[in-house]
């Protein structure tokens, strides 16, 4: 049965530095929260999630942080499913990177969407420092881009699975055949 193949997803998790993606990572494979901050070069994880009954067999791409005249590093847009973009809720600058960064990845991978979440991650600082974005922002923005959107706190553990059950949803609607059953005795595009 179709359902029965571990299928393979390459996410990438990119935004500006500092704003929280290794700790959402790491959350999410470890299970545990990262106090400290040690700036990334880059690190793969390998996780298998089960999304609607399948179990996708997924790497992610935990990112360096990205400013708005960071080059594309075509690595991060060639054989990549779905991309996760994160911004902190508590920085105005992350949330206008999101923009940027989606615009460089469509307009290298030549696509007018692609599949992907916006993230508006450390919620739990909200309360102690201003939040300079509004959840309505980065609804709004999602919904331009054809993005899901969600909030998060990786040190509250909030919304962290929900993250990438998100961005396994968006790839899997754009798959080919998506929403119907592949029909018997034919090749399945994994
Ligand atoms: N309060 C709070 N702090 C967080 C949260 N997520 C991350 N942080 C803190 O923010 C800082 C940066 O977190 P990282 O996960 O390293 O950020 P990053 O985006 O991977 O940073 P780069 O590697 O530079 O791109 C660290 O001190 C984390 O402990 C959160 O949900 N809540």
């Amino acid at each position: 049965m179709p359902g029965d193949i571990l299928k393979k997803r390459k996410i990438a998790v990119l935004g500006a530095r500092s704003v929280g993606k290794s700790s959402l990572v790491v959350q999410f494979i470890e299970n545990h929260f990262v106090e400290g901050y040690y700036p990334t070069i880059e690190s793969t994880f390998s996780k298998s999630i089960n999304y609607k009954g399948v179990e996708y067999d997924c790497d992610i791409i935990d990112t360096a942080g990205q400013d708005e005249y960071s080059i594309l590093n075509s690595k991060h847009a060639i054989g990549i499913h779905g991309y996760v973009l994160v911004y902190s809720v508590t920085s105005r600058n992350s949330f206008n990177m999101i923009e940027i960064v989606y615009d460089k990845l469509v307009n290298f991978c030549g696509m007018s969407q692609i599949p992907c979440v916006i993230v508006g991650a450390k919620t739990d600082l909200q309360q102690s420092r201003n939040r300079q974005v509004a959840p309505d922002e980065g609804e709004k923005l999602a919904s331009v881009k054809h993005a899901a959107w969600v909030e998060t706190s990786a040190k509250n553990n909030v919304n962290v699975g929900k993250v990438f059950e998100l961005c396994l949803a968006e790839i899997e609607k754009r798959a080919p055949g998506a929403g119907a059953e592949p029909p018997a005795g034919r090749c399945i595009i994994m």
